[in-house]
């Protein structure tokens, strides 16, 4: 395996989430304590992969970016993050065996990142696909790896703008042998080393456990912003939902992170002043779903929260001006008229 020379400072991953809120001791103590660094690669630097790789730097680790932008690579270079122009040179720049982690769009760009890829490799290199790709297409990425001997490992991966400072939470799949040599990354992009991250399983597993956790995601975020929105409504008592949040944030059985996020949201815009009622998804919710079906598994708020998203979207009901035609037809129910 590709190591720097130089130890990692013992406890330095720890170090990084120094700063984080609500630090709480280690549940549990790795026997593997690396003082490794490594030289590794990283394809894709928008918002996760350019914190990732900055975070990696941090951790003495020496990281190479590709990314198609000149602006994403340059926004890095000022991290001591190296930059290729193309893959073609990030792989050339990289020692062998090789590491390359994927932080790309999931879907199409994962694929043509996973498929150019192939061909500049060689047996013994290894590519972590970091990003919310669906587990099925991991598992058919992986079996073309492996067929040409190149390691492959999916971690899903949590944390978004936050995990610069606060260490990423990251649920990974594949060879045990494998993830064991990559741990000094891990280690690093976790909020310590030996919590937040961990072999789930085998490859294809990482994925979709990071799939469940969006769906919970979606449940959660659903629940959230039906209980404030029934706040707003009581007009009467003039509630503060800022102050209601925050109230909640300490002691309360609802108190999270993503109800922190929702308080600080309020605090900066209470009426939600300038935002489209309009909720976009990315996949992950309706594969939780579909999921769900398949094991014949009852997921009805991971479902209701999918479908509340859809319905965000559809700003000229159809389905809505035919139930209000249909009363009209058997009830004789007067029928609102749309405002010109
Ligand atoms: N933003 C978030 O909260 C989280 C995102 N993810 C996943 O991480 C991955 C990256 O997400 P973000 O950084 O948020 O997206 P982003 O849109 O900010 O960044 C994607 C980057 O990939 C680059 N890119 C596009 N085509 C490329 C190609 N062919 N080769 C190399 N780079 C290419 C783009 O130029 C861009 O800089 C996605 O799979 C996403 O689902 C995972 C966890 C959290
Ligand atoms: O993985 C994430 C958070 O955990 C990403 O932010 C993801 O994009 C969220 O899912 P969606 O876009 O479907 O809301």
């Amino acid at each position: 395996m590709n190591r720097l020379s130089g130890p990692h400072r013992a406890g330095q991953s720890r170090n990084l989430a120094a700063g984080a809120p609500r630090a709480r001791p280690p549940r549990f103590h790795s026997h593997h304590k690396r003082s490794d660094t490594m030289e590794l690669g990283m394809v894709g630097l928008g918002k996760m992969g350019a914190n990732m790789a900055e975070r990696l730097v941090q951790g003495g680790h020496k990281v190479t970016g590709f990314d198609p932008s000149a602006d994403a690579r340059k926004a890095v270079a000022a991290k001591g993050v190296a930059g290729a122009d193309s893959l073609e040179a990030l792989v050339r720049a990289l020692p062998a065996p090789r590491v390359l982690w994927l932080m790309v769009p999931a879907g199409k760009v994962t694929d043509d990142t996973v498929n150019a890829l192939l061909p500049l490799l060689s047996k013994g290199d290894t590519v972590i696909d970091g990003g919310n790709s669906n587990y099925k297409d991991t598992l058919r990425r992986a079996a073309l790896y492996d067929g040409h001997g190149l390691g492959y490992v999916d971690s899903g991966t949590s944390g978004g703008i936050w995990g610069l400072k606060e260490g990423y939470s990251m649920m990974v799949g594949g060879d045990a042998k494998t993830i064991d040599t990559l741990r000094p990354i891990f280690e690093t992009l976790a909020p310590a080393a030996d919590r937040g991250w961990g072999r789930v399983g085998p490859v294809g597993s990482g994925h979709f456990t990071k799939m469940v956790h969006n769906g919970i995601e979606y449940g959660l975020m659903q629940a959230y912003a039906e209980g404030f929105s029934i706040l707003a409504h009581k007009k009467e008592f003039g509630l503060d939902l800022h102050q209601v949040g925050e109230i909640w944030r300490y002691g309360s059985v609802v108190r999270s992170w993503l109800l922190d996020l929702t308080t600080d949201a309020l605090g900066k815009n209470p009426t939600m002043d300038g935002i489209a009622p309009y909720v976009v998804d990315s996949g992950e919710g309706r594969w939780t779903v579909d999921e769900a079906i398949d094991l014949d598994v009852p997921a009805p708020i991971i479902t209701a929260s999918l479908i509340e998203r859809l319905r965000s979207r559809d700003t000229d009901s159809f389905s809505d001006k035919l139930l209000a035609a249909m009363r009209n037809e058997f009830g004789g129910h007067a029928i609102k008229s749309e405002a010109k």
